[in-house]
């Protein structure tokens, strides 16, 4: 067990799904896999490892913001070597043809996190990507199963509620969606020379101000999931 995880050697797979929510990951384990066992209950970060298609996979709740998912990432790559993370988030909208409910893939992640920094020092802005190989498969799983999907730079910002954000500049420059966790999981990623990529969906609109309720956030957008598991 690690410090944050309550499970044993071998009780997670080498493939983890990530979602901030510990209810998304029990609706994700409860009605997508089959031969579940929950793995850790620690501070109801619920974890859960079972079988989808055959195959094993993992889904481990990393919490909100990027202090909480840098834990659970290093704990699963140094205490469970887990190989491809999955992250299976919300996010909020930002451009005009990105609507809600739609899909985003994270290709890059931009962050007003000083994680970056304080990894690299000050001379350098090292951008955050995600593995090409899970990005292109996801691309074009989503173009067969005809999902409404983005591919493209993401903000992974230290605050939900944040009156600093320049949206128009943001936009300007393409960034599709706001979310919290992703910055951290490609660095980490890219430390530990890991597979990892965020499936987002959009579960509001900055700009238009529409929005989902918390119990579609908690247990839906399917189409992420599917995709995420497909990947
Ligand atoms: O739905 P999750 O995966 O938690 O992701 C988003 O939702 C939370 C904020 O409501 C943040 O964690 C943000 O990144
Ligand atoms: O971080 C997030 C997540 C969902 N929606 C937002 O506006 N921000």
């Amino acid at each position: 067990m690690s410090t944050h995880i309550g499970a044993a050697k071998g009780e997670i797979a080498e493939k983890v799904l990530l979602p901030g929510d510990p209810l998304r990951a029990k609706y994700i384990a409860e009605n997508f896999l089959t031969d579940i066992h929950l793995y850790n209950e620690i501070r109801n970060a619920f974890g859960y490892t079972g079988l989808y298609k055959g195959e094993k996979v993992s889904i481990q709740s990393s919490g909100m913001g990027i202090p909480s998912i840098s834990i659970y990432v290093n704990e699963l790559i140094q205490s469970y070597d887990v190989q491809t993370l999955i992250r299976v988030g919300t996010a909020g909208g930002l451009g005009a043809n990105v609507k809600i409910r739609d899909v985003v893939l994270g290709q890059a992640a931009s962050t007003d996190s000083s994680i970056v920094t304080n990894t690299f020092g000050p001379g350098i802005n090292f951008a955050p990507v995600a593995d090409y190989g899970l990005l292109s498969r996801a691309a074009e799983l989503a173009e067969a199963d005809k999902i409404n999907y983005h591919v493209g730079n993401v903000l992974g910002e230290d605050r939900f509620y944040n009156d600093e954000i320049d949206m128009k500049k943001l936009i300007d420059y393409g960034v599709l969606a706001t979310e919290m966790e992703t910055p951290a999981l490609y660095l980490l990623a890219a430390k530990y020379k890991r597979r990892a990529l965020s499936i987002l969906t959009i579960s509001n609109h900055l700009v238009t101000g529409e929005e989902t309720t918390a119990e579609e956030r908690q247990t839906s957008f399917n189409d992420m999931i599917n995709l995420a598991l497909q990947v």
